[in-house]
């Protein structure tokens, strides 16, 4: 049986993302800036990883409150060792029907089609440029974007659906918006544009560096026309578009010029175990002490019902209307 837990603004709980692994191969400036995250910086170490028993003891009651659709995140989730068999063990609880990875796809050579058949449904792939110069910068590692493709071309042979995410920040990768869309109008892979976020305290966020969902529309619909699309389903954080004449589509997410908090069903666990109600939350609710503690299935349903109902975030409104902004978890950490 599904009991629907509401939040103060009637949101219900759907989807869970698992940040399994705060580690990364690459150091996006957006995201985990070199000179931050260098060799002395301290991630977690393993014992304070959930453990694979954990995340699923919890999935499992999750998917009690209607948690459907499940997102291995991270840090890269693919470094997260033998995966797959979380997979496959996640793919085993009944009332999950939807589960998905987000990674830079540079392992997914290896992988995809190990987590394929242990029931991994989706990749969505983060890919910031198609041209190696400008994708050399932006991903921090010097890395191009031949590891990136190949991976993508590995979910495809596996028969992994495939969305493409690219994170559009002025003065780093505005140029290849086009180049991007033209390329994956061929490949017929959804490419969806994300406006650069304030997440974390590091990455030099300003509003000035935001290229807006209306300039990347209007930039690709001159020369690829658009068609707007209903959303997919309730809570879809991309706008979707259509090229006309053909059925390969885009997106934005638009969180800092058009914010989607109303409908905001997602809610985030750390790879330490702590769970956070939004993505720019300030402090996590400790899960793992109460697993670890030895505590009955029904002190963390009733800890969770605590949690959700109490939920009030609405940060990316709370931003637009000017609301001063707190100390910030990274996202590595949280999971993106
Ligand atoms: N502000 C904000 N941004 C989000 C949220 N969820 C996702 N995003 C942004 O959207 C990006 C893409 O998200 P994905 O990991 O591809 O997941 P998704 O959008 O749920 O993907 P689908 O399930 O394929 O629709 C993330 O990396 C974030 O940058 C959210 O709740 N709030
Ligand atoms: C934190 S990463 C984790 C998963 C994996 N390493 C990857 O890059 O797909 C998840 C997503 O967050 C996005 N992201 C990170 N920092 C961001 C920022 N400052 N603004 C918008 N999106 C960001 C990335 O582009 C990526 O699509
Ligand atoms: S966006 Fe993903 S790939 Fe890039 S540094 Fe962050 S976690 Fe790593
Ligand atoms: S800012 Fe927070 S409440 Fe708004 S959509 Fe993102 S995670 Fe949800």
């Amino acid at each position: 049986m599904t009991d629907y837990v509401l939040d103060q603004h009637e949101r219900p709980m759907k989807d869970l993302r698992i940040s399994v692994i705060d580690k990364c191969n690459f150091r996006c400036t957006y995201c985990m800036p070199a000179e931050i995250f260098g060799d002395d910086y301290k991630f977690l170490p393993k014992d304070e990883l959930l453990s694979f028993d954990e995340i699923i003891r919890l999935v499992q009651i999750f998917s009690k409150f209607g948690v459907e659709k499940i997102r291995l995140t991270g840090g890269e989730p693919l470094m997260r060792k033998d995966l797959h068999e979380l997979v496959a063990r996640l793919h085993e609880i009944d009332g999950i029907k939807d589960i998905a990875v987000t990674t830079n796809a540079v392992f997914l050579v290896k992988q995809a089609k190990k987590l394929k058949e242990a029931g991994l449904n989706r990749v969505n792939v983060s890919l910031d440029a198609i041209e190696d110069e400008v994708f050399q910068q932006t991903n921090g590692r010097g890395i191009k974007t031949s590891p990136v493709l190949k991976g993508i071309e590995a979910a495809r042979d596996a028969g992994l659906e495939i969305k493409i995410n690219m994170v559009v920040k002025k003065g780093m990768n505005e140029s290849q918006i086009l180049p991007m869309a033209r390329y994956f109008k061929e490949t017929g892979d959804t490419l969806r544009f994300i406006e650069f976020m304030d997440v974390g305290n590091h990455n030099g966020w300003n509003m000035g560096s935001v290229i807006s969902k209306k300039e990347i529309i209007e930039e690709i619909n001159q020369e690829l026309p658009l068609v707007p699309l209903d959303a997919n389903y309730f809570g879809e954080v991309a706008s979707r578009y259509r090229y006309e004449g053909s059925e390969a589509e885009i997106g934005v997410i638009s969180s800092v010029t058009d914010a989607f908090c109303s409908s905001c069903t997602r809610v985030r666990l750390s790879a330490d175990g702590k769970l956070f109600t939004c993505l720019f939350a300030s402090e996590g609710h400790d899960i793992r002490e109460l697993l670890r503690g030895g505590e009955p299935d029904e002190a963390i349903i009733s800890n969770l019902i605590k949690i959700w109902t109490r939920r009030d975030d609405q940060y990316s409104i709370d931003r637009a209307n000017g609301k001063p902004t707190k100390k910030k978890i990274e996202m590595s950490y949280i999971g993106g």
